[in-house]
Formats: C-alpha cells, sequence, structure tokens
C-alpha cells in the first residue's frame, strides 16, 4: 500500500498493492489492517456507492451531507477514468476553500480518502466510467447539500461542456454558502 499526503492535511491518497498474474491482477481495494499498521485510521464505513457514468465529462458535485449525517468517502475507479476533487469547507481551516484533484483510473488503482469537512466532486475523463466508494454515514437526504462546481477555482480540465444534474447546475456558489463545518484544531 502505496500512502500519500496531499495539499490538504488529512486529504490522502492511497494506491493498494496489485498482485499480477498472467490472468491480470488481484488487488485488496481495502485493508483496515494494513493502513492501521501504516499508522492510519479512517473511520468506520458503513455504506458503499456505486455510479456509473456514460459521458466524458461527466461531472458530479460538489457534494456533502451536514452533520449529524456528515460522511468521509474512500473514493475509487472501478472502470474508466476520473478525476476526483476534494474541497476544504471547514470554517477556520487555513485551508477553508482550497481543493485537491487526483486522476483516479481504473489503470492506475489509486483511491482518495476525503474526510468529513470536505466537499466531493469529479468529472469522467473516459465514457462507460464507475465509481465505487465507501462512506462513513448512510445517506440522509435531509442533510445533503452541494456547492457550484464552477466556484472553487478548480481547473476541471473539461473537454467540453459539463454534463450534471439539475441540482447540481443549480448549486451556490462557495461564496454564498454557509458551511456548517468548523474547523477542529488537533491538540
Ligand atoms: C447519494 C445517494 C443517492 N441516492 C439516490 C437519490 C437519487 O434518487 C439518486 C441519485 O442521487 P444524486 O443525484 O444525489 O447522485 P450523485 O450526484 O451521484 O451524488 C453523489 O455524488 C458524489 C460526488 C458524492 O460524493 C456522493 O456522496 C453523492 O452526493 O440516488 C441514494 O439512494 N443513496 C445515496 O447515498
Amino acid at each position: 500500500m502505496q500512502i500519500e499526503t496531499t495539499t490538504l492535511p488529512g486529504v490522502l491518497l492511497l494506491t493498494p498493492k496489485r498482485h499480477g498474474d498472467a490472468r491480470g491482477f488481484f488487488s485488496e481495494s481495502w485493508n483496515r489492517g494494513v493502513l492501521e499498521a501504516a499508522g492510519v485510521h479512517l473511520p468506520e464505513f458503513v455504506q458503499d456507492n456505486h455510479s456509473f457514468s456514460t459521458a466524458v465529462n461527466t461531472l458530479r458535485g460538489l457534494h456533502f451531507q451536514s452533520p449529524p449525517h456528515a460522511q468521509g468517502k474512500l473514493v475509487r475507479c472501478g472502470r474508466g477514468a476520473l478525476f476526483d476533487v476534494a474541497v476544504d469547507i471547514r470554517k477556520g481551516s487555513p485551508t477553508y476553500g482550497q481543493g485537491f484533484g487526483a486522476e483516479l483510473s481504473f489503470e492506475n488503482g489509486r483511491q482518495l480518502w476525503i474526510p468529513a469537512g470536505f466537499l466531493h466532486g469529479f468529472v469522467t475523463r473516459a465514457p462507460d466510467t464507475e465509481i465505487c466508494y465507501k462512506c462513513t454515514d448512510y445517506y440522509a437526504p435531509e442533510c445533503d447539500g452541494g456547492v457550484a462546481w464552477d466556484s472553487v477555482g478548480i481547473d476541471w480540465q473539461l473537454t467540453a461542456e459539463p454534463v450534471l444534474s439539475g441540482k447540481d447546475a443549480a448549486a451556490p456558489a462557495l461564496a454564498d454558502f454557509d458551511s456548517p463545518f468548523v474547523y477542529e484544531a488537533k491538540a
């Protein structure tokens, strides 16, 4: 398991080992013990999500669930390729409003850990792309929220107009958004 820090403290890039042979490869896509042995403790996961996007430039985000159902997410790409983004929305955080993006693909096998207190979104880079992610809380539609994808200073490297849901097209800009998250500095 390769573990890399990012420009956003708390957001991690994980690359599980792949055992290749003549058939293809085998990989443990999630193993708590391996991470803990490396000093990384993630919260318990209670829900796994899987979504499929047919078109390149399909953009889902930027989403969060507010407390008491805030979610941390461990994201990977099951098929195709995507650009996955986390944005810090913890009020008072030294990195408030800053984003980090990484290419996650079937080919590279990378995963992005996004703690609660961050927006999450992604854009597909290949047709028929699947995303799979583990969540630390259950879906709670009453806590569902979003921020406009084009209001956070991320270069999404789109090659055409993004394909958006109606909800995402109507999301407020970060500048007009009152975040429910507050930064808690580690002691
Ligand atoms: C997120 C979610 C949605 N749904 C339902 C609600 C709706 O009918 C349908 C599609 O929901 P959405 O349009 O919100 O799906 P989508 O735009 O793919 O939303 C997801 O985007 C990414 C970026 C995330 O980080 C996720 O947490 C989630 O917000 O699925 C669930 O049943 N459970 C869930 O956990």
